[in-house]
C-alpha cells in the first residue's frame, strides 16, 4: 500500500474496498505508534517516523482453511517479521501464539482488537531494547482462518542508506550489539532464509 499504492484492480474485488480503506487507519495508526515508541525510548517523538519506518506498508490477507489434521502441520511456522512493528488483525477463530520464556502462549482473539508486534528491525534499532516477538500460527480444524497482517518497513528498495543501532541509544555501558547494515543486505538475508525457525537477528550481531 505504500510508498507506491497498487492499481486498485490488483486487488481481488471482494475485498477491494475494504483493504484500502482499512490500510488508510492503519497507516494513521502506526504513525501514533511510532511517536509513542519514540518517546518511550527518550527519543523526539518523529525519530523512528525520520529513519522511514512509514516509508513502507505491506498489507497481508492470510486465508487459512481448516486443516483435517492440525497436529500435522502448522498455519504457519515460527518466526519474528522482518519489519519495525506489525500491526495484525485476526479473527475469532484463534491460533496465534507468542513464544514467552520458552512456552507458547496463546494470543487469543478479542472482537475490535489489534495485535502489534515488534520486528526484527525495530529489535535491531533500537539495541535491543524493544526486542522482537517470535510467533506461530497453530493450523486448525474448526477454521477457515482469516487475518490481514500490515507490516511496517523502509521501501526496502535497494539504496545507499546505512542502518544499525540508533546512535542516540548508544553509550560505553550500551555499546552496539549489531553491525550496520544496508537495507539489500538486510531484505537479501531474510528471503534467503525462508521461515525456518532462526532469528534472522544473528546474522547482524556483532
Ligand atoms: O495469521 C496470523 O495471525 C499471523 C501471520 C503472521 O505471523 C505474518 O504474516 O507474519
Ligand atoms: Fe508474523
Amino acid at each position: 500500500m505504500a510508498p507506491d499504492p497498487p492499481n486498485p484492480d490488483e486487488i481481488p474485488l471482494a475485498c477491494r474496498d475494504a483493504m484500502i480503506e482499512y490500510s488508510k487507519h492503519v497507516m494513521t495508526l502506526g504513525g501514533f505508534l511510532f511517536e509513542l515508541l519514540s518517546e518511550s525510548l527518550g527519543l523526539h517523538s518523529e525519530m523512528l517516523k525520520s529513519m522511514d519506518c512509514m516509508k513502507g506498508l505491506n498489507m497481508i490477507g492470510h486465508y487459512y482453511p481448516p486443516c483435517p489434521q492440525p497436529d500435522l502441520t502448522f498455519g504457519t511456522s515460527q518466526h519474528s517479521d522482518s519489519s519495525f512493528i506489525t500491526i495484525l488483525l485476526q479473527d475469532q477463530i484463534g491460533g496465534l501464539q507468542i513464544l514467552h520464556k520458552d512456552s507458547w502462549v496463546d494470543v487469543s482473539p478479542l472482537p475490535g482488537a489489534l495485535v502489534i508486534n515488534i520486528g526484527d528491525f525495530l529489535q535491531i534499532i533500537t539495541n535491543d531494547k524493544f526486542k522482537s516477538v517470535e510467533h506461530r500460527v497453530l493450523a486448525n480444524r474448526a477454521g477457515p482462518r482469516i487475518s490481514v497482517a500490515g507490516f511496517f518497513s523502509t521501501n526496502m528498495l535497494p539504496n545507499s542508506t546505512v542502518y544499525g543501532p540508533i546512535k542516540e541509544l548508544l553509550s560505553e555501558e550500551n555499546p552496539p550489539k549489531y553491525k550496520d547494515f544496508t537495507l539489500e543486505e538486510y531484505t537479501k538475508g531474510y528471503i534467503e532464509k525462508g521461515l525456518d525457525g532462526t532469528s534472522h537477528l544473528s546474522r547482524f550481531k556483532i
